[in-house]
């Protein structure tokens, strides 16, 4: 579904990615993980186009991702749940999800979000900034999907979120995958969630993916290598 092939960022004079090999198959939801600042948001925020790369490349079936705007690549089918939410406080519900939208189509708020997500219908004319910070990554995943992407793209979405929200943002998960086949992509830190959510992991040491496999293999030594701190 994605491909990346040798690809490699700077920020500044700074190498965050070397060389880096990465491939999504579709219908997969992988797990990207490592310690803290091994490069994962930047790897995202590479494929979404929010950040140029160096040298490489990176393929959504056979389209040449990297030469596409981040805009382009929205509308190519990812969505993007950024670190941090990104809402707009002052912007209602409705006009954060609207937001997604493109403004030339009249194009709706798909009721599939509201059906995954009712605490977004029944506030929609609510400030975003007046939700909870659960709420608010609701609202953050419900806006990704308003285009009804084929890849979804989550970074870290349960910091500081609490445990209900969480099982909820997970069931979201995987329904959206059983049902709809979307890929997913999830940085994830916590091992439960990333167990009991996702299909596939990968490990990320100093900018490079560092080992690949199934979930069920992700085992005690790779956790201590990997991500122990
Ligand atoms: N805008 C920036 N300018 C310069 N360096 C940056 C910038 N953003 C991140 N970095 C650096 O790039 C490296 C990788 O950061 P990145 O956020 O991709 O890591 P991460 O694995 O997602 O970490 P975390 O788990 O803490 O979110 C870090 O050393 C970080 O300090």
């Amino acid at each position: 579904m994605i491909s990346m092939k040798k690809v490699s960022q700077l920020y500044g004079g700074t190498q965050i990615l070397w060389d880096l090999d990465l491939d999504i198959e579709p219908g997969s939801i992988t797990c990207i993980m490592g310690r803290n600042g091994v490069g994962k948001t930047t790897l995202m925020k590479a494929i979404m186009g929010l950040l140029p790369i160096k040298r490489g490349e990176i393929l959504m079936a056979q389209d040449a991702l990297h030469k596409q705007s981040a805009e382009q690549r929205a509308y190519a089918g990812i969505g993007y749940v950024p670190q941090g939410r990104d809402i707009f406080p002052m912007l209602t519900v409705e006009e954060n999800l609207r937001i997604g939208l493109p403004v030339k189509k009249r194009k709706d708020i798909p009721e599939k979000v509201f059906e995954l997500f009712p605490v977004l219908k029944e506030m929609l004319h609510r400030r975003g900034g007046d939700l909870s910070g659960g709420q608010q990554q609701q609202l953050a995943i419900g806006r990704a999907l308003v285009l009804e992407p084929k890849v979804l793209i989550l970074d870290e979405p349960n910091e500081g979120i609490q445990p209900n929200i969480v099982k909820q943002i997970g069931d979201v998960i995987l329904k959206l995958n059983a049902e709809e086949n979307l890929t997913v992509i999830l940085i994830e830190q916590k091992l439960g969630f990333a167990r009991r959510v996702g299909k596939e992991f990968r490990l990320m040491e100093k900018g490079r993916i560092v080992a690949a496999d199934k979930m069920e293999n992700l085992n005690d030594e790779l956790i201590k290598q990997y991500l122990a701190v």
